[in-house]
């Protein structure tokens, strides 16, 4: 896979009142192509500065930022901050102006944006009329009618309710099976599952990079994020002793796991791990979080 993004030994030097504050500190990455990149930081751990130099919004103090010949979006928390126009179709337009796009072509590649997203609302639907869901659904459409090589979600599901936030996810996860480079910035670990490589930020610096199944099993809970409860589930079947061969990260995976077990093998975990055991294992866990 080509790269897409490199960043080298890359700061970003912030002014404080009184004095000034690294809210990047010499990060080092590489984005490939077609990658699904997800980044986790707790508040004012720098991702929305990481997103805006990736996504080419931003300057950097120190370091440097390269970008293959390619189109980067990126979709902020708040939907308002990035809505232009009045009407659903004015919004979609006001992005292929900027690109050139001729304006007989507008209503098809608009159409096309919407669809993608499965926002089904007319082209004259007042913005007043759209829920949060809905206008992040716009902003994505917005993003798309330009073909991105690769979109940021600067905590774009920050403002949505979970079918919402799940929607949005299925949405990006089959946009990216069709090519498209994600940069997925999130303060929930669950969020991380769709990624093939995470990385963590504390205080500006990275404090991990790598699998997400290495970040989920080895990484998550000492940095101080629950793991996803699929996760939890499976570490406290481990703690009792099951063997399942696999460290699950969804609940398809943990039914797997649990299906290729012999009946021997999973008439001991159940044994071993009533529903109720397993509630209070993963409680267990969690207080001593
Ligand atoms: N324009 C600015 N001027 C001064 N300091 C800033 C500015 N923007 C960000 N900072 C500081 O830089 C650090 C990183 O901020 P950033 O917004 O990147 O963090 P974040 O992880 O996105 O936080 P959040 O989750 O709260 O959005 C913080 O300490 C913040 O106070």
């Amino acid at each position: 896979m080509s790269t897409l993004i490199t960043l080298r030994n890359v700061s970003v030097i912030r002014r404080r009142i009184d004095s000034l504050i690294h809210a990047l500190d010499d990060i080092s990455l590489d984005v490939s192509r077609g990658q699904w990149l997800g980044v986790i930081g707790r508040n004012g751990s720098g991702k929305s500065t990481l997103a805006r130099v990736l996504s080419g919004l931003g300057r950097v103090s120190g370091g440097d930022v390269t970008r293959a010949d390619a189109q980067i979006r990126i979709i902020l928390q708040n939907p308002d901050a990035q809505i232009v126009g009045e009407t659903v179709f004015e919004d979609l337009c006001f992005g292929m102006e900027n690109a050139c796009i001729p304006p007989n072509d507008m209503p098809a590649k608009a159409l096309q944006a919407l669809e993608a997203v499965g926002l089904h609302v007319s082209f004259d639907t007042p913005i007043l009329h759209l829920s949060g869901g809905q206008k992040q659904l716009l902003c994505v459409a917005s993003a798309l009618v330009t073909a991105p090589d690769c979109i940021v979600f600067d905590e774009s599901t920050a403002m949505l309710d979970p079918l919402s936030r799940q929607h949005l996810l299925e949405t990006v996860s089959a946009l990216h099976q069709r090519g498209l480079t994600v940069i997925w910035i999130t303060q929930w670990s669950s969020e991380l599952t769709y990624a093939d490589m995470v990385l963590a930020l504390e205080d500006g610096h990275i404090a991990f990079h790598g699998q997400p199944r290495e970040f989920f099993y080895d990484a998550c809970s000492g940095l101080g994020y629950p793991p996803p409860y699929t996760v939890q589930v499976a570490m406290a079947l481990f703690e009792r002793g099951v063997d399942l061969s696999t460290k699950p990260m969804t609940p398809s995976e943990l039914h797997q796991a649990l299906e290729s077990m012999t009946p021997f093998e999973l008439h001991q975990a159940v044994e071993s791990a009533t529903p109720f055991e397993l509630h209070q294992a993963v409680e267990s866990r969690r207080g001593q979080e």
